[in-house]
């Protein structure tokens, strides 16, 4: 697997401190193109820490630091001559509570061309929304609401309005942290489902705590443990055969 897909970001011997604690401790991992990487493991072990990594949201972070390479497509994001607004474009976020701005259905997805000049006229930035909805999945059923508040919809549609918004920008790499630990079964099955056919044109890493989850949607998976990876491999292995102890009582529900 690693082998037959591009790897298209690459963490190496990553460290997070947070003021004096240290919550990665030289985290390596390969994020291969056009497939779905879990990240899974007991809460606190440094998952969302190195989510967060990779668009460079721990810049955010008061007294966060952040040790190590990571690179997209070969660049160092970390260079000092990488524009953070550009890069964020090119590797989304999609957050555990849907966040939709207090905007129309319409400008919360147009929002993101509008700013990075995407659209080089109206008729342009109409048909970025249009199928930036469509390819979430959330068209058909509110495209007579296109000028409603996205905050009126419900909380599966309007986390698929986020992914929607994650999307309009044409990004590369789309990071989901909990994309469903708000959401009811039905619409969690539809956002998984949503990933599923997300992943032909983008790179995702999922941050999840449902084992079910990480089994349906990812193809590789990593598990983490005190702040480093205990292993990781293909989804499948890891669920069947997982080499390592902490893996086998995790996914058992011994511990985490
Ligand atoms: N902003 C912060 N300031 C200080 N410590 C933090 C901060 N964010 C996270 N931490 C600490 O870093 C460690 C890793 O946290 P992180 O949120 O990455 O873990 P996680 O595996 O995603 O956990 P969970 O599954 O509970 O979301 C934890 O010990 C946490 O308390």
């Amino acid at each position: 697997m690693q082998a037959e897909h591009k790897v298209k970001m690459k963490g190496e011997a990553v460290t997070v401190h947070y003021g004096p604690k240290q919550a990665l401790h030289g985290v390596s991992l390969n994020v291969a193109e056009k497939q779905v990487t879990a990240l899974i493991g007991p809460s606190g072990c440094g998952k969302s820490t190195f989510l967060r990594c990779l668009n460079r949201m721990n810049d955010t972070v008061e007294g966060a630091k952040v040790g190590g390479k990571i690179t997209l497509d070969g660049e160092d994001i970390y260079d000092p001559a990488i524009d953070v607004v550009e890069l964020r474009a090119r590797v989304g976020m999609v957050f555990q509570k849907p966040n939709p701005f207090p905007k129309s259905i319409f400008d919360n997805i147009a929002y993101g061309p509008r700013i990075h000049g995407l659209a080089k006229s109206k008729t342009d930035l109409e048909e970025i929304v249009v199928s930036s909805l469509k390819r979430a999945g959330l068209f058909e059923e509110i495209k007579d609401r296109l000028h409603e508040a996205g905050t009126g919809l419900s909380g599966g549609q309007q986390q698929r309005l986020c992914i929607a918004r994650a999307i309009a920008v044409s990004p590369e790499v789309i990071l989901m942290d909990e994309p469903c630990s708000a959401l009811d079964p039905i619409a969690t099955a539809r956002v998984e489902e949503l990933i599923d056919e997300l992943k032909q044109n983008y790179t995702i890493v999922i941050v999840t705590h449902s084992m079910q989850q990480a089994a349906r949607v990812s193809q590789i998976t990593a598990m983490f443990h005190l702040g480093n990876i205990a292993e990781v491999g293909p989804t499948e292995k890891m669920f069947q055969n997982p080499d390592d102890k902490r893996t086998q009582d995790y996914i058992t529900g011994r511990f985490g």
